[in-house]
């Protein structure tokens, strides 16, 4: 037997002391969800040695999705998705955000700088690519989009951008798309948003709603939310369309570009002010690059 008493020793104690964090967690979270919470325990030095992937809390291990889609409005074409966040993943984007929160710019030229404006006073982080986590969504993203997008042929999603509002910050009326004479370009090479993802991180605030001035609904969802009252996901606009209420872990998403290329107007929309608390966002850009 090559083990020695001391290597057997260690591998007993590791291997019951994982088993104890292993059935932990599963308790209290289940095995998908595992993962994070036992990065983040203190671990012996010889359990790391033996399990290295268990000391490095930026790994992420993709969740499985519950997500549950409804259409919103045909014209344009609004989707609402439930749940697209799963839970484990809201804390790890959040703190990989936290160090790079930067004002948020709007694009000003073709070579896709970025100025300040106040029509948009939030803050935005943009994710690194390589973030496990980021990834995870992304792909979510790329699935959910199905046919739209053709990745990896031509089409791409951006870095993930977190957007975060504070009291009275906003984002006046605006496309995520650009006109064909103003498309910017990386690298010579221009680009468009064919889509947006926006999932909520943080809920906590008031005010805040996502609207969409040209959207349309029949008059019997009209009289649904109505009932609903406070409870509803989202409202009709005084000043038309409907508004959509912050949710964490859930999303909104439409499609910026008409089959033929060109932007869809009806897909106008604001980042109503908050009033109190903080909303976060995160801004899915699925892109397309010509060549
Ligand atoms: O925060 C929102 O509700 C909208 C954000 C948005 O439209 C954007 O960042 O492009
Ligand atoms: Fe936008």
């Amino acid at each position: 037997m090559a083990w020695s008493n001391a290597a057997f020793g260690t591998t007993v104690v590791a291997a019951a002391i994982f088993g104890a964090f292993l059935s932990l967690g599963l308790e209290q979270y289940g095995p998908s969800e595992i993962l994070l919470p036992l990065s983040t325990l203190p671990l012996p030095a010889s359990l790391l040695a033996m399990f290295p992937w268990l000391s490095r809390p930026s790994e992420f291990t993709c969740q499985p999705h519950h997500y549950k889609s409804e259409i919103l409005s045909l014209d344009p074409l609004l989707i609402y998705i439930h749940d697209f966040l799963a839970p484990a993943e809201i804390p790890a984007l959040l703190e990989a955000g936290e160090p790079l929160f930067q004002p948020s710019g709007i694009h000003s030229n073709k070579a896709g700088h970025k100025v300040k404006n106040q029509a948009r006073t939030s803050h935005s982080a943009i994710l690194p690519a390589d973030l496990p986590v980021a990834q995870c969504v992304r792909d979510r993203a790329v699935d959910f989009l199905g046919t739209v997008l053709t990745v990896p042929q031509g089409d791409a999603v951006l870095p993930l951008q977190l957007v975060r509002y504070g009291p009275d910050q906003k984002f006046d009326a605006h496309y995520d798309w650009f006109a064909d004479d103003k498309l910017p370009e990386h690298g010579g090479i221009k680009w468009n948003r064919v889509a947006t993802l926006l999932p909520i991180l943080e809920d906590d605030c008031t005010g805040g709603d996502t609207w969409f001035p040209n959207a349309t609904v029949p008059a019997k969802a009209v009289a649904e939310v109505t009932r609903q009252g406070d409870a509803a996901l989202w409202r009709v606009h005084e000043l038309g369309g409907i508004a959509v209420r912050p949710v964490k872990g859930n999303a909104v998403a439409w499609i910026n570009l008409l089959a033929n290329g060109t932007g869809d107007v009806r897909t106008k929309h604001a980042g109503l002010p908050v009033q109190s608390g903080r909303k976060t966002a995160i801004n899915i850009w699925p892109t397309r690059f010509f060549s």
